[in-house]
């Protein structure tokens, strides 16, 4: 096995099949170098959220390699998963804020399970809320954000530990469409720094107005996969 250091993710013909008998992906080969923003997209069902549990390693490959991050996941042991999360940004459709936590004790949170010192949490989270423009909600619950807003906490979140990956799965799926632009665009924004982003979506418009790489999936396959117009 060759492991290039400026490979983020690597899967090479890799296969699942569900113990329904499904066959969620059919041989799945892509690269995704570090830097890169790519859009994953395809039609309910093509296996796009079975390919994010690849990448998460929630679920493993019934065949086939998958490599993110200088990780081989394929021989990853139970106790180390939780460290190799720690090392990526995951931001879902449904946001997964802790509800009975405010603003700031959410991406507090973040840290404060990886032990980071106060003091040093008192610096970090007010920095990452500025750079979402949620500073002046720091003190409100979930319930009291709309939905763009809260996304924005989330994506705080997954940004506070300086991930070198960021996978966001329908990161727009639940927020007005004018609204999902200023998430796509802060990803965008964050990528810009050097931060790898892999975002899976429906929304056509999106990935027209950004115009990044673009890797559609098909019935388990990649039916095609295009380069960024203005290439990199
Ligand atoms: N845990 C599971 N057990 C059995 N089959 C599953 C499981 N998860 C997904 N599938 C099946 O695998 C195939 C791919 O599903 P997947 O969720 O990856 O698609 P998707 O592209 O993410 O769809 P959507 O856009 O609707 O979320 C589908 O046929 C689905 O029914």
């Amino acid at each position: 096995m060759v492991v290039y250091w400026f490979i983020m993710i690597n899967f090479t013909d890799v296969k699942k099949v569900y113990p329904s008998g499904t066959h969620a992906l059919n041989g799945i080969t892509l690269r995704i170098e570090k830097g890169e923003f790519v859009f994953i997209v395809g039609a309910s069902g093509a296996g796009k959220s079975t390919l994010i549990k690849m990448l998460l390693r929630e679920e493993v490959p019934s065949s086939g390699l998958v490599e993110v991050n200088g990780y081989n996941l394929n021989k990853m042991r139970r106790r180390q998963i939780p460290y190799f999360r720690r090392s990526l940004g995951v931001v879902f459709q449904d946001f997964r804020l802790i509800p009975t936590m405010n603003v700031y004790e959410n991406v507090a949170f973040a840290l404060r399970v990886t032990n980071v010192a106060n003091r040093d949490i008192k610096r970090r989270v007010p920095y990452i809320l500025s750079l979402v423009g949620l500073v002046h909600k720091a003190k409100s619950m979930p319930e009291q954000l709309s939905g763009g807003e809260q996304q924005r906490v989330a994506l705080a979140r997954a940004l506070v530990n300086n991930p070198q990956l960021i996978i966001a799965d329908e990161p727009t799926g639940n927020i007005d469409p004018e609204l999902s632009f200023e998430i796509v665009d802060l990803l965008n924004e964050i990528n810009k720094v050097g931060t790898t982003v892999v975002m899976v979506t429906h929304e056509h418009d999106l990935v027209q107005q950004f115009q990044r790489r673009v890797i559609t999936i098909e019935q388990g396959r990649v039916l095609s996969d295009t380069a960024a117009l203005g290439g990199f």
